[in-house]
């Protein structure tokens, strides 16, 4: 009997892993663009077209979806007695959740604002209540004049874009990702925006940190997991 008279055996068993989703077999995208300095003047040019089209929208109507955002952040919190928020001094077109801040003071959490250091490093947080005297920071950024650092539990984080892994697209600055990589506990991060501000992706680098969540006027986004309107 020669070896054309033999069932057919193979070496070792036959390997599937072509079939398989290439991020399951830990390999690249090969739709997603690898080359990072092309990924950074995308950023760029997204930033700018995010930012016009969020300025481009009625300021009555930001009002309007900032009440919303505000609502769903509340339940979102839920009990925030004795809990560190940070919030944010809003410009460029953000969501205005100062009402938010002082709601969430006035049921006993310290609120405070993130305070610009220095270009390159990561962002302090400042305690802060509405009211309370501010002066100018880096960039001209309102921040408190009182100097009271404080490590968040919750941090709000105003996004430019967003993607469905919740990852975020911010000024370019870098601050959020360095904070968060540096604070001594990861504070649980609600990233807030415009549903407009979705991206299919946002080119995730190695540094970037995704949001827990992130809550737009229609809804909130957990990472991966459909969208799901809040009903009140
Ligand atoms: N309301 C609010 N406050 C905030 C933030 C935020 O996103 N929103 N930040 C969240 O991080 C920090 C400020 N981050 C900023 C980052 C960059 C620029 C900025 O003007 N960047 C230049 C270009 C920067 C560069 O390329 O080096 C620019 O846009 O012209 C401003 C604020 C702290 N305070
Ligand atoms: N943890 C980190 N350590 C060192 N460099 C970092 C870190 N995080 C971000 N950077 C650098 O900061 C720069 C800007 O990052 P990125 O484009 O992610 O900013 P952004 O999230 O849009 O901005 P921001 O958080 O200020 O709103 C990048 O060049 C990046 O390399």
């Amino acid at each position: 009997m020669d070896d054309d008279d033999k069932p057919a055996s193979l070496a070792s068993p036959a390997c599937f892993l072509h079939e398989v989703d290439p991020a399951y077999a830990g390999l690249p995208d090969p739709d997603a663009p690898r080359d990072w300095p092309q990924v950074n003047r995308w950023r760029k040019a997204e930033r700018d077209r995010l930012i016009a089209a969020r300025l481009a929208v009625p300021a009555e109507t930001r009002a309007a979806f900032g009440a919303s955002i505000a609502e769903q952040v509340l339940a979102e919190i839920g009990a925030a007695a004795g809990l560190v928020v940070s919030g944010y001094w809003p410009f460029r077109g953000e969501p205005d959740l100062r009402p938010l801040l002082q709601n969430l003071a006035g049921s006993g959490a310290r609120t405070a604002l993130p305070v610009v250091i220095a270009k390159g490093q990561p962002l302090e947080f400042h305690a802060w209540r509405p009211g309370d005297p501010l002066e100018r920071g880096v960039w001209n950024i309102p921040i408190p004049a009182a100097h009271a650092p404080v490590i968040p539990d919750i941090v709000l984080a105003p996004v430019v874009g967003y993607d469905p892994a919740c990852y975020r697209l911010g000024y370019g600055g870098g601050f959020f990702d360095r904070t968060l990589a540096a604070l001594p506990r990861r504070p649980r991060v609600i990233g807030v925006g415009y549903s407009g501000a979705r991206c299919a992706t946002i080119h995730p680098q190695p540094h970037d940190i995704a949001m827990d969540v992130i809550v737009t006027e229609n809804g909130v986004v957990r990472p991966y997991a459909s969208t799901t309107r809040v009903l009140t």
